[in-house]
């Protein structure tokens, strides 16, 4: 007998990530102007939370995470103040954002935080999540890389996070590798384990074609929060799309608050035009999918691919057999660069500047 899901009524409350996962997206670049226009149609499109931030969240300017045109403080102040209905958020990864940068975002208007660590190390985030809280934010523990770990010993993750005050426990599927049965079986297993008012949120990547799918996996098992991307501007094949998504929970019967048509208008009139190129599932950001890589390291495989004469694919399946996670960048050029000597193409040493013997 077929077993009938009925989702008609259920509330799902949309965060959107295209002014922070974007970012990934855009090398870091985009403009306080940008940022304005995207964030005042998403407003008007009634999008509650929208998360505006570096792409790595506070701290993040870096050599290796990039740096952006503006410091998140002038984006902040750039935005907040023409909301008039969203909640502007911010993304904190422990080491690099610091409980200073957390008293600094509150202090430009910052109202919710995602506080992030990879699925493993939760016991990374007491003090960030006690401290938000303290702000009397909107806080929420946010398990990256959750295919890494097993739905039990994730949920004791997210148990941790919650007994460090985090409302809501977030599984990420960073690398854009889960199935929808992969989420039913970690959201079900934080369900199990959680205090019923602790919240569940799901935010997908969409490298297998599954952002879609994988969050209504996730609200069938109880997920309210759905992180996605107008436009689909993310990381690797960028985040679940915000204006299909709510196509289809226009369609199903979940509510979201948002006005579909507006959302198609700002995806195709603003957010289009913005790419520096079509995010979409191509044969790198499929493989992210496909061998479990972070999709934040799609780009530097790109360009550490051109610079040794490496097909990105094959950097990209190297860094899913060896599980590195974010914060790894630089085994991204060491992946590149032992590629590179094992078939030929560059003499032995770790020159920055070395000239490959063949042609890319
Ligand atoms: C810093 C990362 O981009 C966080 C994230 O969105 C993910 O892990 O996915
Ligand atoms: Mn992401």
């Amino acid at each position: 007998m077929t077993h009938v899901i009925n989702r008609q009524g259920r509330k799902v409350l949309i965060h959107e990530m295209a002014l922070r996962d974007g970012m990934h997206a855009k090398r870091e670049q985009i403009s306080t102007e940008q940022m304005i226009k995207v964030a005042t149609a998403l407003d008007d499109a009634g999008v509650p939370l929208i998360q505006v931030t570096h792409g790595a969240g506070l701290g993040g300017q870096s050599l290796q995470h990039g740096f952006s045109p503006h410091s998140n403080e002038e984006y902040w102040d750039a935005v907040v103040p023409k909301m008039k209905q969203a909640t502007i958020s911010a993304l904190l990864i422990p080491g690099l954002g610091t409980m200073k940068d957390l008293q600094s975002a509150y202090d430009h208007g910052v109202r919710s935080v995602h506080v992030a660590t990879h699925c493993t190390e939760a016991d990374t985030s007491p003090q960030h999540i006690a401290y938000a809280r303290k702000l009397g934010m909107d806080t929420t523990g946010f398990l990256m890389m959750a295919h890494l770990n097993d739905p039990k010993s994730l949920a004791e993750q997210g148990k941790l996070m919650e007994s460090y005050g985090a409302l809501t426990v977030y599984v990420v599927d960073s690398a854009g590798y889960m199935l929808p049965g992969d989420v039913t079986a970690r959201i079900k297993a934080l369900r199990d384990v959680l205090k019923p008012e602790t919240e569940i949120g799901f935010h997908g990547h969409h490298n297998l074609g599954m952002g879609i799918a994988n969050s209504l996996a996730a609200i069938d098992q109880g997920a309210t929060r759905i992180d996605a991307s107008v436009g689909g501007l993310g990381a690797g094949a960028g985040n679940t799309p915000t204006e299909v998504f709510v196509a289809v929970c226009d369609r199903m019967g979940i509510s979201t608050g948002c006005d579909l048509f507006k959302l198609m208008d700002t995806t195709q009139d603003i957010i289009f035009p913005m790419m520096d190129h079509i995010v979409r599932v191509d044969r790198s950001s499929l493989t992210l999918g496909f061998a479990g890589v972070y999709s934040t390291f799609l780009l530097h495989a790109e360009r550490l691919g051109k610079k040794y004469g490496i097909p990105s694919r094959d950097i990209l399946v190297e860094l899913g057999k060896k599980k590195m996670i974010g914060g790894q960048e630089d085994m991204i050029e060491d992946t590149a660069l032992t590629l590179a000597k094992e078939r030929g193409l560059i003499p032995g040493g770790n020159s920055d500047k070395v000239t490959p013997l063949r042609a890319a």
